[in-house]
């Protein structure tokens, strides 16, 4: 456990590497950036959705997932953390996942992103209002039953330590107590674009299509 003089100090050195990065890149608020959230049950495509929308649409994509599991390949302190989490289903505390959301934002330099498996709970949507001060301008949402989630996940073979029945149950769980409710708060704001995801990728990707390109523009 750390003393009080070691968090002092891990703060402070957490401020000054804050305060560097934003001599560096700037700040959230300097880039304004337009956000759109994809969200959907673990399985549902996201992932894969968004590799068609950057491609034709000039978004970045960027998964929180991926970025925890880099942060634990990284070495970090949190790492151990962050791994026990993830193989649990949990969902790691916002103050880690904000900070590398931050990041990944001001050192891409683009102004569009397309922020997949988050805010993932009431926690996540709130701390994120809170610092980064940002609305999404929509927020997609993949519907899939779990029955068809279940066999894509465990047909991935990303070796990822998440896809496994136990710790798969326990995702879907933790979607529908705090993630659905996240995708209800939009949908009383008018922002959910619902989208059937049980149907192959390219019918799905005609839906998001629609989505993003203006009525008499057609993507490729
Ligand atoms: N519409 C689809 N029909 C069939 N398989 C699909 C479809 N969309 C994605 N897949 C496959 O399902 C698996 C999961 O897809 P993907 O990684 O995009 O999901 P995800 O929502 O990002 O999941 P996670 O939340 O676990 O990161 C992948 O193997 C992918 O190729
Ligand atoms: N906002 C988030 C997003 C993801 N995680 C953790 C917990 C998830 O089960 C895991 C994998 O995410 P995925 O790649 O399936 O989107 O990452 C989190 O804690 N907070
Ligand atoms: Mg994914």
């Amino acid at each position: 456990m750390g003393t009080v003089v070691d968090d002092g100090k891990k703060e402070a050195q957490q401020e000054a590497l804050q305060e560097a990065q934003q001599e560096a890149h700037g700040s959230l608020a300097d880039l304004n950036p337009t956000v759109v959230f994809v969200l959907g049950g673990p399985g549902s495509g996201k992932g894969t959705q968004c590799a068609n929308i950057v491609e034709h649409f000039g978004f970045t994509h960027l998964s929180a997932g991926d970025l925890l599991r880099a942060e634990i390949k990284s070495g970090s302190e949190n790492g151990t953390m962050i791994s026990d989490m993830i193989k649990e289903g949990k969902i790691v505390p916002s103050e880690v996942t904000i900070k590398l959301l931050e990041r990944a934002m001001l050192e891409n330099g683009n102004d569009k992103f397309l922020i997949d498996g988050f805010p993932r709970n009431e926690e996540n949507r709130a701390a994120f209002e809170d610092v980064a001060k940002i609305e999404p301008s929509f927020v997609l949402y993949f519907d899939c039953s779990e029955e068809e989630m279940e066999r894509r996940l465990l047909g991935r073979n990303q070796g990822r330590e998440d896809d496994n029945v136990e710790t798969i149950r326990k995702r879907f769980k933790v979607f529908q107590e705090s993630s659905l409710p996240v995708i209800e708060y939009y949908n009383s704001k008018g922002k959910v674009r619902k989208i059937d995801a049980r149907r192959p990728i390219e019918e799905v990707y005609e839906s998001v299509k629609a989505i993003f390109a203006p009525k008499d523009e057609k993507a490729d």
